[in-house]
């Protein structure tokens, strides 16, 4: 897509704990900064309406398809501000029912729901100090998500799923790429800008990522470092730790001048030699 306009964007940080209502009312109030600032698009991070695994089964089991607290939130958020929304993520329910999906639900500025994403890579680590193994809890989503916003065609993501670039591959060509995330300070510390920035430059696209960033109840600690990155590859803001709102303006003549200078998405050889 060449056509669409420049839009301002929001990805917010947080440090989301056990408690529903206490996260949205934190979302409730770092949203209306953004929407204050002049947002058109916001986005929120990784388990913004719930971080503790122990929860994520009882609060998705409050959900339906389509409606719910949380989708409610969301839906009646986007609407009272006029902003589309990125959800992500919340749990729903899955066809196991001893585990979730950790979805991305979109709003459109009218409160309507435009997409819908399931994380499909599942994080496992075990460095001795720290394990995770998210397939315990979490179903893990098989379809590539992308929807076509004012600006131009975003496409969705999930944390871990920022080390799989087929993943973006398969979502053809986006202007904006999300990645609402709560990395762990270990990973982080060595990869999160190193992968954000990979992405922008080999899909020639923007990329934001809303994240959790600080110590949660339990002692669970998240890298934070939420990002907007240019189609080059620059960092056009950052925010290390804490609650906050990360904001950029998206170019559409920036992102048309980086494709034409240096035409990296027509060189691809999609017939490999053997
Ligand atoms: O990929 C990583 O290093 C962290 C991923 C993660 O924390 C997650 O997917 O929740």
């Amino acid at each position: 897509m060449t056509s669409g306009e420049d839009m301002r964007i929001v990805a917010v940080q947080m440090i989301s704990g056990p408690e529903v209502a206490a996260n949205l009312a934190a979302a409730a109030d770092l949203v209306a900064q953004a929407a204050g600032a002049g947002a058109a698009l916001v986005a929120l991070p990784e388990y913004f309406a719930l971080l503790s695994s122990d929860e994520q089964a009882k609060v998705a089991a409050r959900e339906a398809d389509g409606s719910g607290p949380m989708q409610d939130w969301l839906a009646e958020t986007a609407a009272r501000h006029g902003i589309w929304l990125v959800g992500g993520t919340i749990p729903l329910v899955a066809d196991d029912a001893a585990r979730v999906r950790n979805s991305v639900l979109v709003f459109d500025g009218s409160g309507r729901r435009v997409a819908r994403y399931d994380k499909m890579h599942l994080f496992g680590f075990d460095n001795g100090a720290e394990h995770f193994d998210e397939s315990r809890t979490i179903e893990a989503g098989s379809r590539v998500a992308c929807v076509d916003t004012p600006f131009g065609r975003l496409g969705l993501s999930v944390c871990y799923d920022l080390r799989f670039p087929e993943l973006y591959r398969a979502m053809r060509a986006v202007d904006l790429i999300l990645v609402p995330s709560a990395f762990t300070a270990t990973t982080g510390r060595a990869h999160w800008e190193t992968l954000l920035r990979a992405r922008a430059i080999e899909n020639q696209c923007y990329v934001a990522a809303p994240a959790q960033g600080g110590v949660h109840a339990g002692g669970r600690r998240t890298w934070g470092h939420t990002m907007i990155v240019d189609p080059w590859g620059e960092v056009l803001a950052c925010r290390d730790e804490g609650p906050g709102i990360v904001l950029a303006e998206l170019d559409r003549a920036h992102l048309a001048a980086v494709r034409a200078q240096l035409p990296a998405l027509a060189h691809r050889r999609l017939d490999p030699a053997s």
